[in-house]
């Protein structure tokens, strides 16, 4: 395959009125060329390839059928929406993919009019498109008009509770709704879980084959309300669906299974159910993660995600590093301690790999768990182990804990119940951009009573940090620690338990404390180096505690010093906040202290690289530097940044 693919009929396409012009045979060229530009533009990008891949010849039928943008097309998650951004406009641009400036690796309502709802965290399309039609329904309106609402959702989205909420509810309202089940068997990991395996007892040996023969006519395949009579559907979908499905029990029509790399099934299909659906209705579409390019297809994940990569060889291009990753010194970590405590235990809300946990999985199988897509569920789940004498240690992304909060507070820290929170992805990520930005977990997690909240600095307070929870069973406690690689610091042998709400000193100056929660030590100590070739030694303290704060240290560095500053890797209300608190109760705003709080600003930052976005929050080194002389009254004449 050529790294830039020939694409004759792509050409011709710049929105999806001219999908419409092509016949079903040019559908299935256009296809396989739409194929290898998604291939050819994330090997220079990077990105989620796998899922994109799978629903290449979804994504040409539904925009061949229905009429965005009027018809509302919602993928969900979208990180499978690449080939979708290609036919909507935004080819020209689509090798700026989660690039600075560039085109979201999700979709985005600023970005298109193709794009009627924002996504990136899961299970949220089918209540989205219940909305719009119901809005629909009731007269709304909107720019491109309404039309039908269609949600795509993988069988990994499926399995968390949103989405069953929204069936609950559409199968309740009986509005005209479509759902397509896109069904790879696949979520990032292999997906858990019973339902999970009830989708797989929906098509285990069902004729894929028989249902191609006969989709010419698949007027004749559809149950009702779609055609009623015909003897041959009624068998065929008697073989297909027996005894009727859970979403026909939830009030849905069901049609499938069906391949949804043949576009001689989806797009009569598609048509019918366009023609003839009144109320909700499911299309099960069974698809391959990575469909079409080996490389993707025989990785464990189906391609999900990848670096920049050579399209002929496969071969990713990423520099190798040195510094283990954070998240890889979590679960090591972890490991050390549940083979001295039977009762540790791991849950992770189907990311394995992504916190590391597929270690633990592989060592203590027993005790680990992936609950799917479920992060309400893994918090509440870990509540009960906690509470039965487990220690459960709940590894989660930052933004996905988010949608724990309820749990978090309700089941877990009114309760006092001694849940370890292991909290990945912290700070600002990349290229995944705001969706994924783990900006909030200090503000929601520190103004709970009774909670711990520690940052590690590095790797091997991070390693400290996983012992300090692993014995702390008089209430819930978190850590956090960001996405990518450590500081390349010593490791100690073995993490020892820190005292709580103990922070330390780094080392001593005058004039101005820089108190640092997290990451963003390093910064503060490149900016400590600069300062001091101005002649300003700043005091650098490693806070390690948002809760309870070292009231101690940080009185004695206000009480010593003319400024204080915070810095940390989240958002206002945090750390900085309760630091203000604490200073302001004890009246050392009285005594004349200048106090500055570095947070993330106020704003959605869009994706760039970390240091890109650091420098967008003004959290690197020449911003505290900067700071620094601004709270001083110095002026900084060579500055790096004005
Ligand atoms: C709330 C939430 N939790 C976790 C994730 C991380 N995540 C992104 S895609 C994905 C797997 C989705 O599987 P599926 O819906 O089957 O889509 P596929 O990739 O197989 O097409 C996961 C777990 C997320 N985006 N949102
Ligand atoms: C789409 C999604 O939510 C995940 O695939 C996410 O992009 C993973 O992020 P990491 O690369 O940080 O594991
Ligand atoms: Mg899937």
């Amino acid at each position: 395959m050529s790294e830039r693919p020939v694409t004759p009929l792509l050409d011709q396409v710049a929105t999806p009125a001219d999908i419409k012009q092509l016949s079903d045979s040019q559908l299935v060229t256009l296809a396989d060329e739409l194929r290898a530009e998604t291939i050819s533009a994330v090997s220079e990008t990077g990105g989620h390839l796998g899922a994109g891949l799978g629903v290449v010849e979804l994504t040409v039928a539904l925009h061949a059928v229905f009429d965005a943008p009027r018809d509302k097309i919602i993928w969900d998650v979208s990180h499978q929406s690449y080939p979708h951004k290609i036919l909507t406009g935004r080819r020209d641009r689509i090798r700026t993919l989660r690039q600075k400036d560039g085109l979201s690796g999700f979709t985005k309502r600023s970005e298109s009019p193709y794009d009627p709802f924002g996504a990136a965290h899961s299970s949220t399309s089918i209540s989205a498109a219940l909305g719009f039609a119901v809005a629909r329904d009731l007269g709304g309106a909107c720019e491109t008009g309404l039309g039908d609402a269609i949600a795509i959702i993988g069988d990994g989205a499926m399995s968390a509770g949103m989405a069953f909420e929204a069936m609950n509810n559409a199968g309740h309202l009986k509005k005209r709704l479509i759902v397509v089940l896109n069904d790879n068997e696949m979520s990032i990991a292999p997906p858990v879980g019973a339902l999970s395996s009830y989708l797989s007892r929906l098509y285990a040996g069902e004729p894929f084959q028989e249902f191609k023969a006969a989709a010419k006519g698949a007027v004749s395949l559809l149950p009702p309300p779609f055609q009623e009579g015909a003897k041959r559907a009624r068998d065929m979908l008697k073989s297909m669906t027996v005894g009727g499905t859970l979403f026909e029990e939830l009030g849905f029509s069901y049609v499938g299974p069906i391949d949804g790399h043949d576009m001689e099934q989806l797009l009569p299909v598609l048509r019918t159910v366009q023609a003839r659906a009144s109320g909700p209705t499911l299309i099960h579409v069974c698809t391959r993660k990575g469909k079409g390019y080996g490389p993707a297809e025989t990785r464990r994940d189906g391609g999900h995600a990848t670096g920049k990569f050579d399209v002929v060889t496969g071969e990713q291009k990423k520099a190798p590093s040195n510094a283990p990753s954070y998240t890889r010194v979590f679960a090591e970590a972890l490991l050390d301690h549940a083979a001295q405590d039977p009762r540790i235990c791991a849950i992770t809300a189907a990311m394995p790999d992504g916190t590391g946990l597929d270690l633990f999985d592989q060592r203590y199988p027993s005790r680990c768990f992936d609950v799917g897509i479920a992060e309400q569920h893994a918090v509440t789940f870990a509540a009960g182990l906690a509470a039965a004498g487990m220690r459960p240690f709940c590894a989660l992304y930052s933004t996905f804990l988010q949608r724990g909060y309820d749990q978090v507070v309700h089941d877990v820290a009114i309760q006092r119940l001694p849940v370890r929170f292991a909290i990945d992805r912290a700070g600002l990520v990349g290229a995944d951009g705001p969706t994924h930005a783990g900006a909030y977990d200090i503000a929601y997690l520190a103004n709970l009573p009774g909670f711990t909240v520690m940052a590690a600095a590095d790797e091997a307070e991070l390693k400290h940090m996983v012992a300090t929870a692993a014995v702390h069973d008089s209430g819930p406690i978190a850590f956090r620690y960001p996405r990518g690689e450590g500081e390349g610091v010593e490791m100690p042998a073995q993490g020892t338990p820190l005292e709580i709400g103990k922070g330390r000193m780094i080392q001593k100056g005058g004039r101005v404390a820089l108190l640092s929660f997290g990451t963003r030590l390093g910064e503060v100590m490149k900016a400590s180096e600069a300062l001091r070739a101005r002649g300003i030694t700043p005091s650098v303290a490693d806070a390690r505690f948002a809760k309870p704060l070292d009231a101690e240290l940080i009185l004695d560095l206000a009480a010593r010093h003319e400024a204080l500053i915070t810095i940390e890797e989240g958002a206002i209300g945090g750390f900085g906040s309760h630091v203000a608190q604490l200073l302001a109760e004890n009246g050392a705003f009285d005594e004349g202290l200048r106090f500055r709080s570095m947070v993330l600003p106020d704003i959605f930052i869009d994706q760039a690289s970390p240091a890109d976005m650091y420098a967008a929050a003004r959290l690197n080194a020449v911003d505290i530097e900067a700071k620094v002389l601004d709270t001083l009254g110095i002026a900084r004449m060579s500055s790096q940044r004005a």
